[in-house]
């Protein structure tokens, strides 16, 4: 996808900016059935200890391979899964999670766009159906023709015009583009404040992701909504969102402004995914040896222990092995969880490669 089109994301937020939405020590496992009749049980321990904001008017990517966890983290924020243990607040408040709690209620506030716009929407309704159905469920339209009007505003919104001739069709009869905007109309239509949208353009042709991203991001201007901005593309995450959360199977492993972690990533991980997607506009310094991408993504069943990346890590120390790293903030809001950082460690200089060229601390 060509980004160069797509306006640089805006500077750091204002420090005295308030959080929408707030996650705290988010964890998550996936029991899985017993086999054996003695022994612990298993788990995927999919998510690891989570914790971000995301803001009113911006975008939050949330980055990171297949199977870190991205899904379960927006699933977790969307009250699809409960947490194995960790808070949520949204608007100052703890969510409250588990039986009782008012999923309508909540879920007018936070909707979720899902990556599949052909799975998504129900092939023997109408775009009518699928839009009148939020707006009746959360009271946004007392009779059928305030409803036609707010469908058809909404359709405008999504820019499928005229609205007219888009309200009566069915799936079938749209591209997956427009099946895209049909998804993200209809969680508009419960007038949300946090949209999470999951790799919202990872199945559509390459020629309108960048029409759908524009759309998200006018959207999120406009209507101040906090997005969170799910994808395996890092060097999107740069255009498109205003802060970048790099994951690595279940465990987050930097934070920050985008600009800063993709021009000035720090930990070992961030600079690997950066390798394998080449931004243009990134100076790279081809002579100072780049190292291969070792190994993949591990088995969250039996993950490494400490940092989970060290197995694959072209820095890693005796220490990486045993715990997980507190967070370092490295000033200017982007932060690391990661050994090389800290007190008495020596810096990596970023050479553009997962190479790179000094000494870390050993422990
Ligand atoms: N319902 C489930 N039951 C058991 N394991 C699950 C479930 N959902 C996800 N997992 C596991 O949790 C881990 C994280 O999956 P998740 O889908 O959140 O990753 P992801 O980063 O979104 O990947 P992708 O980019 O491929 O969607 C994976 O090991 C996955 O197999």
């Amino acid at each position: 996808m060509s980004l160069s089109n797509v306006t640089a994301s805006k500077p750091v937020r204002d420090a005295g900016a308030q959080p929408i939405m707030e996650a705290e020590h988010l964890r998550k496992e996936f029991p899985l059935r017993q086999i054996k009749v003695f022994g612990a049980a298993q788990a995927v321990r999919a998510v690891e200890d989570a914790s971000f904001s995301l803001y009113p008017g911006r975008a939050t990517a949330l980055v990171g391979e297949s199977g870190s966890g991205k899904t379960t983290i927006a699933r977790m924020l969307a009250r699809l899964y409960e947490p194995t243990s960790g808070t949520l607040r949204f608007r100052d408040e703890a969510v409250k999670l588990g039986r009782g709690a008012n999923l309508n209620d909540y879920r007018s506030h936070v909707q979720l766009v899902f990556q599949d716009p052909f799975a998504s929407l129900n092939p023997v309704h109408s775009v009518r159906y699928h839009l009148s159905r939020p707006l009746r469920i959360y009271g946004h339209a007392r009779n059928r023709i305030q409803e036609t009007e707010q469908i058809l505003a909404l359709l405008r919104r999504v820019n499928l015009t005229p609205a007219e001739q888009f309200i009566e069709k069915f799936p079938h009869q749209l591209s997956g583009g427009q099946r895209q905007r049909i998804a993200i109309a209809r969680a508009l239509a419960v007038q949300p404040e946090v949209l999470l949208a999951d790799e919202p353009v990872s199945m559509l042709d390459v020629s309108i992701r960048l029409d759908i991203l524009n759309l998200l991001r006018r959207l999120k201007d406009e209507e101040q909504l906090a997005l969170l901005y799910i994808t395996h593309d890092i060097a999107s995450a740069r255009y498109f969102a205003e802060e970048t959360l790099v994951m690595y199977a279940g465990q987050m492993v930097e934070g920050g402004p985008s600009e800063e972690v993709t021009q000035q990533p720090k930990h070992p991980y961030t600079r690997l995914l950066l390798s394998a997607a080449p931004d243009p506009t990134r100076v790279k310094n081809k002579d100072k040896g780049q190292l291969p991408a070792r190994g993949e993504i591990p088995s969250l069943i039996n993950p490494p222990t400490g940092c989970r990346f060290h197995p694959r890590c072209p820095h890693a120390m005796p220490v990486c092995k045993e715990r997980f790293p507190g967070r370092t903030d490295l000033g200017n809001g982007h932060w690391t969880n990661c050994f090389l950082y800290g007190d008495g460690a020596q810096p990596i200089p970023y050479t553009g490669t997962t190479g790179t060229t000094t000494t870390a601390r050993a422990e």
